[in-house]
């Protein structure tokens, strides 16, 4: 198998298998295993300095992996070994699309400016990269009503009508991170892996991006990678969660299996194996007084 050939459609969209990722002598992720199902939001979550934005960074192609596999497959069926790929043809080809824990944000253009830029390349190549294409071809015509409409659906999905005419940078910080997802989308990615979403949101924010993820899952089927670090938002919207510490997968399943197995406890309470039984009592009886 190589980058960019034609294979039949499965289920997972990534299959990482094997990853390692050695800086040095640390290990920073050792021999890692899981799938991204088609369709599905997964959640990467572990302790600080689990491993969790090596992956991303390797996924995305901003590292090169030590060892290992990660094959993309497209809805077409079409295949691509990221770790084999550079960073830009991770995007443009595989469509894979990435947000980041610091928002990177155009702040000076407008936030409708904002989701145009995302979809310069596409309206670059319906221009045949010529100024007579610019200004007459049909192409270039159909392909810039469709960005001014993809803008707008978008900007409608993100709750950012009102704002649509403001910089990006006068947005509050909730809205910051849901224009950054909206941009995202208007590159149409098969694969959006965000990069803590969450932080730093207040509890209506938190509910305004969970309605966003929701139908960005719903209306559009992409297969949604998050890194989350608020629990609440990890159990109420992923399908699947993938739990690493130290570089490995300690736990891999739904919501109510991960949150329930005794080793994920134990690396949050950050105890040591025979401690374990009375950490998992202590949980249960915290669990147990809340209901
Ligand atoms: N470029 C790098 N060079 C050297 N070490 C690195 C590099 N990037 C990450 N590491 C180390 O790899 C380990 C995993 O880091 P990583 O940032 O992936 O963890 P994380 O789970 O995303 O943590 P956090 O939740 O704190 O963001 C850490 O020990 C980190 O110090």
């Amino acid at each position: 198998m190589t980058s960019g050939t034609e294979h039949m459609t499965n289920d997972n969209i990534l299959k990482v298998e094997h990853l390692s990722m050695k800086f040095g002598g640390l290990m920073a992720i050792n021999d890692l295993s899981f799938d991204v199902r088609r369709g599905d939001i997964t959640a990467l979550i572990g302790p600080n300095g689990a491993g969790k934005t090596t992956v991303f960074n390797c996924i995305t192609g901003f590292y090169k992996p030590t060892m290992g596999m990660l094959t993309l497959t497209q809805r077409s069926g079409k295949q691509y070994l990221l770790e084999r790929l550079p960073d830009f043809e991770i995007t443009k080809q595989a469509k894979v699309a990435r947000t980041f824990q610091n928002i990177r944000l155009f702040s000076g253009l407008t936030v409708l400016e904002n989701l145009l830029v995302a979809q310069h390349n596409a309206l670059m190549r319906a221009s045949g990269y010529t100024v007579l294409g610019l200004l007459g071809l049909p192409a270039y015509k159909r392909a810039a009503k469709e960005s001014v409409e993809k803008a707008a659906h978008w900007l409608e999905k993100a709750d950012l009508v009102d704002r649509a005419d403001d910089p990006a940078g006068d947005l509050p910080y909730g809205a910051q991170r849901r224009l950054e997802i909206a941009r995202a989308m208007c590159t149409e990615p098969e694969l959006l892996c965000l990069d803590e979403p969450a932080a730093g949101l207040n509890p209506r924010e938190s509910a305004a991006l969970n309605t966003l993820l929701h139908s960005i899952r719903g209306d559009t089927g992409t297969s949604i990678l998050l890194i989350e670090h608020d629990m609440s938002v990890v159990m109420e919207i992923s399908d699947h969660i993938v739990v690493l510490e130290y570089g490995q997968k300690i736990s891999d399943g739904t919501p109510d299996h991960v949150k329930n197995d005794p080793k994920v406890i134990a690396a949050y309470l950050g105890v040591e194996d025979e401690e374990l039984d009375e950490a998992i009592s202590e949980v249960e009886a915290v669990s147990g007084g809340q209901n």
